[in-house]
């Protein structure tokens, strides 16, 4: 399919990013309108919003649309879940702009919104990437995710992060001092729980489970680097578990993550890959998807990847 030939519908959160957001979709209206290149759009009107259109829009129309999320990876999660709830499934396009992008960060999408439109405008074709299916055995329903879940102490953080989002402007800038002041009064208010995951048929049990991520992506938290070798088309999840530990080693292990990237040969960490999970937490914890809240409850999910078609050039 030639890129002129491409149409493009983009759903705009402008409370993504602190509203940032509302600067990124003005140049990206600014530059379709001077470059005389047709597109249609919906501003979300609330939360999960960005689901309903995408899947109603994917049903309405035929092929040669891409439906483009601008928006943070929340935004980018909603988007992609009502696309794969669609009869069919167009290609998706991002321009982020929200506080995290950590999958933007992951797969080499600018931050500047000029510079991520060029590279939606310029693909000639889709590319496959892995997208997680999950399914919550609780609520019984099923969603995607592009980055990642967690259960307990990230997902933490980031309830604390979003409580605080009104006035917070700071979110998830991994240098400032409001987020590593959440990271240490998390740490004081997270318990140890008990988890049992199965890992493609493997399975492990843990007592004292403090962080579980599962991850497609490298990052979580707005650029921390869990995962350093996470592929989205391995097929595979990586999944990362700490067990609760003293604050001294916390800090430590929070170093070689940051600075060195090899906390995945440290004693303190289980690291695996697989391509179907079962994880059942025994206690109510928090969680988080792609950076959003997940209410907090004994967890019983099972994951799969499928892929998805993206649209965008590096
Ligand atoms: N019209 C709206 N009113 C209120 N909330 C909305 C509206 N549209 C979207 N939202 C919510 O805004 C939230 C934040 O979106 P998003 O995650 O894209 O931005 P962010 O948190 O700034 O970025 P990131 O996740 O990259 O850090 C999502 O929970 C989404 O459901």
């Amino acid at each position: 399919m030639k890129n002129d030939e491409m149409k493009y519908y983009f759903i705009v959160n402008q409370f993504a990013g602190a509203e940032h957001s509302v600067a990124a979709w003005n140049t990206v209206q600014l530059i379709l309108r001077q470059r005389k290149i047709p597109f249609e759009f919906t501003i979300t009107e609330y939360a999960k919003h960005a689901t309903k259109l995408a899947q109603k829009f994917a049903e309405d129309h035929e092929s040669g649309w891409i439906i483009v999320a601008v928006g943070g990876d929340g935004t980018l999660l909603e988007v992609l879940d009502g696309i794969r709830h669609a009869k069919n499934h167009p290609a998706l396009g991002y321009i982020p702009a929200g506080s995290g992008n950590d999958f933007a960060r992951a797969v080499g999408i600018s931050f500047k919104a000029d510079e991520s439109l060029n590279q939606l405008l310029n693909a000639t074709e889709s590319i496959a990437l892995d997208v997680v299916k999950y399914s919550d055995y609780n609520s019984e329903i099923t969603h995607y995710f592009t980055n990642n879940i967690g259960i307990g102490f990230d997902a933490q953080i980031v309830h604390q992060a979003n409580t605080g989002r009104k006035t917070q402007l700071s979110k998830w800038h991994l240098e400032s001092a409001a987020y590593i002041s959440a990271i240490i009064k998390t740490f004081f208010k997270q318990d140890a729980f008990p988890l049992e995951i199965e890992i493609d048929g493997e399975k492990h049990k843990f007592d004292r489970a403090f962080l579980v991520s599962l991850t497609n992506i490298k990052y979580f938290g707005g650029g921390v680097g869990i995962a350093p070798k996470a592929s989205l088309t391995d097929g595979k999840l990586d999944i990362v578990i700490a067990e609760q530990i003293s604050f001294l080693k916390l800090i430590r292990l929070f170093s070689h993550v940051v600075f060195k990237g090899d906390h995945l040969t440290q004693p303190e960490i289980f690291f695996r890959t697989g391509s179907h999970i079962h994880a059942q937490s025994f206690k109510p914890e928090y969680g988080q998807v792609n950076g959003e809240d997940i209410p907090k409850q004994n967890f019983n999910i099972e994951l799969s990847l499928e892929k998805q078609d993206f649209w965008f050039i590096k």
